[in-house]
């Protein structure tokens, strides 16, 4: 009891950080479903049952007293609405405002969350809970209420006529939901025991292809080879199957051939007849309608009995029907393949297809037959496909695949699944997993590093890269990577790649042109690997050994193009975060701390602990030189602190830990930081941290190996801290931002030294860095100098001194050519002593260096690059301290309160030290003076 109401203040407490952020969670997505329904939203990740889900944004109207239409009209047209302080209140959703809350779809049978009122900041806000777990991949709902809506009653049949047998809706669906309005009104922080909840798995996005069964299609058996059957070179009978390289490509059959087949089976693989039948799974036999057939089985098959159960003419039934239709249609084809007779069911069959084997293949994920060209239209879209990366969820998908659905299963040695089933369980793993060759790569990976555990994140890096690379590959029909080796395909394989990679037609160039050269590695690797292999069909080597020859050849090209394509690459621009944005974060991340730290302390509870593990490692990693060292802290650096630990102020505490070159590396804790880490460390094992897990930052309920990353947490908490630029938080941003802090801070000799030690950084070699306010305030004159030049008179300051010049105003005023001219030569002079330089090629400031010179104007029209340089540094600078985002909307540089609160930095105490840490620099930006208002 007490551990669910904790649960429900935890949900809350969620519900309101995101309510305040305005941010939906980042693992919610919308998905287009199929004309009927429209948009739904879907998680890809499992949440827990309880948790708050999302919020229903719009615009609060209050109704006062008066009640308006009725639901339906309500509902309609986005509007909710609901009682609060007796009064009626409406939240209209029509405004497309990039939420999601507002794509909820209904479910008034089993829906997976229910509406609850949350008041935040004094104004009510409808957020969804969720009320059993939700698996990843499952679409979101809750019941729109009592309402006879009309998809409630929509004819959806599964692949039958409207005259099939199956008993009808009854038009008042037995629905003991409240309306909205009342269970909002009435069950505020309670979830409604009136919720009918049955567990069911539902499939993302999956009428898209349950519509496409029924209507496009016209069913068709049909002699075909087997995709998966085509990777497996081993078996005999499928490999009679397989046509020869040469053979003619889709295309060129389907214009050769087109005649209407007959029905009925045939022993021949050539012009197969076609039929309109399925098949059973139970007793195999071809029927036209599956549904009324099935049922005949339904007292003695769980599965058929299950699909019943479900209303007639619902979605859930017509989509569990349709999966075991598949099912007895795949048993079908497999048996046609393996004795080499009989006719294949295929779909999507149109008028005028051609009835030539060769062109279908199988869909891994459903095994329904589609024409290659049509198949990657529905591998994108495959409900089972969908279906099974949710039944994934955390355990990996491998598990929860049948046998005979996955036809490598065995093939899969025990550490290749190990490296699957901690990756991401989206639809890379499963896609890898199906391929033959992408396996053996993984062996060849996994047996190379075996006495390295590090590399693991390589190999698992090195195979989402090609499992992606497959996805692409087979938008364009290639479906499997032994079909990427094969000669006729190369130019496909090279445009995927192409795209992949962003490659730019016009200038040659690429975006990421290193992992063009991984890429075409990879592809040689797995030749070799055929090559190596004594089961290797001949015809097999013999595209592999062309494959690699066309690849050195040709894909070298490439490799010149990337290397020339790697000093062009632009480098990327320096962007500090706002001041505010920083202290929204820290602020988050405070809340976050204290609320599951609270909840840790009186319970175990694995997703607790994950949001104070992740949350904690964050905040050691915002002020820390490297978020990876952190992210890699052992247990043991953590428990042994005392004898390597220095207290150098009473907040903060220094570990020193190993990296793995062996240097010592620093991390920063604070007080907070190590009582957390320290409950943390106690609750680790009970939330179930794997026991040999060496990681202070382990997942829980994962493998031995497993932690957190310091870099993705802060990724993530930006995003919903509801920064501004929540981009510029991450973490190489941030430590920029701290060493500005520190340059605002003007620190002394002995203090950069204490600075220094306590970070570990050697801050000696950049002192000017962490030192320059009066260097950074020339600066930002300057750049005003530059804008006015460009822009307006400056002929009003003339004769004015750099300490007479104003810098608020429409524009700057000019203190005179020939002073500007030396401060120019200052300017630049400072940017080769700095770090600044660093941002910009040395040569550049040299270039700009000989042109002092030269007359200001030309100088600046004639460099227009070093101009742009200057004023993006200055930018950077100026954007410190900012607190008002319109003031920068108008002009790049905003520059008053910049060079005030350089030249009044922070109030620095007689101990700065003891405030030269996260709490104070984040907590506390440059105060602005009264001279800056
Ligand atoms: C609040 S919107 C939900 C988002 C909507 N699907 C879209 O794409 O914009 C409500 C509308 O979605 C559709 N809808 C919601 N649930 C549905 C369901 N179970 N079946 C069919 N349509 C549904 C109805 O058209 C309804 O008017």
């Amino acid at each position: 009891m007490m551990k669910e109401q904790r649960r429900q203040a935890v949900a809350e407490q969620d519900a309101r950080a995101h309510i305040v952020a305005c941010k939906d969670k980042p693992f919610l997505i919308e998905r287009f479903i199929d004309s009927d329904k429209g948009r739904g939203v879907f998680t890809c990740k499992a949440i827990k049952s309880s948790s708050f889900v999302i919020e229903y944004h719009g615009e609060l109207i209050s109704r006062g007293r008066k009640p308006e239409k009725s639901h339906r009209d309500m509902l309609k047209g986005f509007l909710y609405e609901f009682s609060w302080n007796g009064e009626l209140w409406c939240v209209d959703a029509s405004k497309e405002d990039l939420t999601l809350g507002r794509l909820v779809n209904d479910d008034h049978i089993s829906p997976n969350c229910e509406m609850r009122k949350i008041v935040c900041e004094g104004k009510p806000h409808l957020c969804l809970f969720a009320v059993e777990d939700i698996f990843p991949g499952e679409e979101i709902t809750y019941s729109y209420g009592d309402s006879s809506y009309p998809w409630r009653s929509e004819e959806l049949c599964f692949g039958e006529t409207s005259s099939n047998t199956e008993s009808q809706p009854s038009s008042s669906t037995s629905n003991t939901e409240s309306q909205p309005s009342s269970s909002t009104s009435n069950t505020e922080s309670q979830p409604s025991s009136s919720t009918p909840r049955k567990k069911k798995k539902r499939m993302a996005a999956d009428s898209h292809c349950d519509r496409s069964s029924s209507s496009d299609e016209e069913p068709a058996p049909i002699g075909v080879r087997s995709q998966n059957k085509l990777l497996d070179s081993s078996n005999e009978t499928s490999r009679a199957l397989i046509p020869p390289l040469e053979e003619k490509s889709c295309d060129e059959s389907d214009s050769g051939k087109g005649g209407e087949p007959k029905h009925g089976k045939t022993s021949s693989m050539e012009n197969p007849p076609f039929t309109i039948h399925n098949y059973c799974y139970v007793c195999g036999k071809g029927m036209i309608k599956a549904a009324r057939h099935l049922k005949l089985h339904a007292d003695n098959e769980p599965d058929i009995a299950k699909a019943f159960a479900f209303p007639a003419k619902s979605s859930q039934r017509r989509k569990l029907l349709d999966i075991l239709r598949n099912r007895g249609n795949s048993q079908h084809n497999q048996q046609v393949l393996s004795s080499n007779t009989g006719v294949l069911k295929v779909r999507r069959r149109s008028r005028g297809d051609a009835a030539d084997a060769t062109c279908y293949s199988r869909c891994f994920y459903c095994k329904a037959m589609f024409k290659q060209s049509q198949l990657w239209r529905h591998v994108s879209s495959c409900a089972k496909k969908t279906s099974e990366s949710i039944t994934s969820g955390q355990m990996g998908a491998l598990e929860d695949i049948s046998p005979e659905e996955s036809e490598f299963k065995h093939q899969i040695p025990s550490d290749v699944k190990k490296i699957l089933s901690t990756m991401k369980q989206d639809e890379i793993p499963l896609v890898i997993r199906n391929d033959l060759l992408l396996i053996q790569l993984a062996k060849s990976l996994t047996r190379k590093f075996r006495k390295d555990p590090s590399k693991r994140d390589y190999i698992q890096r090195k195979l989402r890269e090609m499992g992606r690379f497959l996805l692409e590959l087979q938008k364009k029909a290639i479906l499997s990577f032994e079909d990427a080796l094969l000669p006729k395909n190369f130019f496909r394989v090279v445009t995927c790649m192409k795209k992949i990679v962003g490659f730019n037609d016009r200038d040659d160039s690429y975006v990421k042109p290193a992992l063009a050269l991984k890429l075409g590695n990879s592809l040689k690797r797995m030749g070799n690997l055929v090559l190596s292999q004594e089961k290797s069909s001949e015809t097999m080597k013999t595209s592999a050994r062309i494959f690699i020859e066309k690849c050195d050849r040709e894909w070298r090209v490439s490799q010149k193009d990337v290397s020339s394509a790697r000093g062009q690459k632009p480098s990327r621009p320096s962007t500090v975060p706002f001041t505010r944005d920083v202290q929204a974060l820290y602020k988050y991340m405070e809340s976050l701390s204290a609320s599951a730290t609270e909840s840790l302390k009186t319970g175990e509870d694995s997703q607790v602990f994950n949001a104070l593990s992740r949350v904690t490692l964050a905040q050691a990693s915002v002020f820390s030189k490297s978020t990876l060292h952190v992210s890699e802290m052992s247990l043991k650096a953590f428990q042994e602190r005392d004898g390597a630990t220095q207290i150098l102020s009473k907040n903060f505490i220094r570990i020193n830990i190993l990296s793995k070159g062996g240097q010592s590396v620093s991390v920063l804790l604070t007080s907070q930081l190590v009582g957390a880490l320290t409950l943390l460390v106690s609750k680790r094992l009970a939330c179930g941290v794997h026991e040999n897990n060496p990681f202070l930052f382990a997942k829980p309920d994962s493998s031995e190996s497993s932690h957190y990353h310091g870099s993705h947490c802060i990724k993530s908490f930006s995003s919903l801290c509801g920064a501004e630029n929540p981009e510029h938080l991450w973490s190489d941003h941030l430590l920029k931002h701290i060493a500005r802090v520190f340059q605002i801070l003007n620190l002394e000799n002995d203090e950069l030294e204490h600075l220094s030690k306590l970070m570990g950084y050697d801050i000696r070699a950049d002192q000017e860095y962490y030192r320059t306010p009066q260097a950074a305030a020339e600066l930002a004159k300057i750049a005003k100098l530059l804008e006015a030049m460009e822009k307006g008179p400056l002929g009003k300051s003339k004769g004015k001194s750099l300490e007479e010049v104003e810098i608020e105003g429409e524009f700057m005023t000019l203190i005179g050519v020939v002073k500007c001219k030396s401060v120019l030569e200052r300017f630049f002079f400072f940017l080769l002593q700095t770090n600044w330089s660093q941002m910009w090629s040395r040569a550049a400031v040299e270039k700009a260096l000989k042109r002092i010179p030269v007359h200001l104007s030309r100088a600046t029209t004639r460099s227009r690059a070093d101009g742009w340089l200057l004023s993006r540094t200055l930018w950077s600078t100026s954007r410190l301290g900012e607190t008002n985002p319109s003031s920068r909307r108008g002009s790049s540089i905003h520059l008053k309160g910049e060079v005030c609160s350089l030249r009044n930095p922070l109030n620095r105490g007689p101990s700065l030290l003891s405030s030269v840490g996260t709490s104070v620099l984040l907590r506390n930006p440059p105060r602005r003076t009264t001279e800056t208002r």
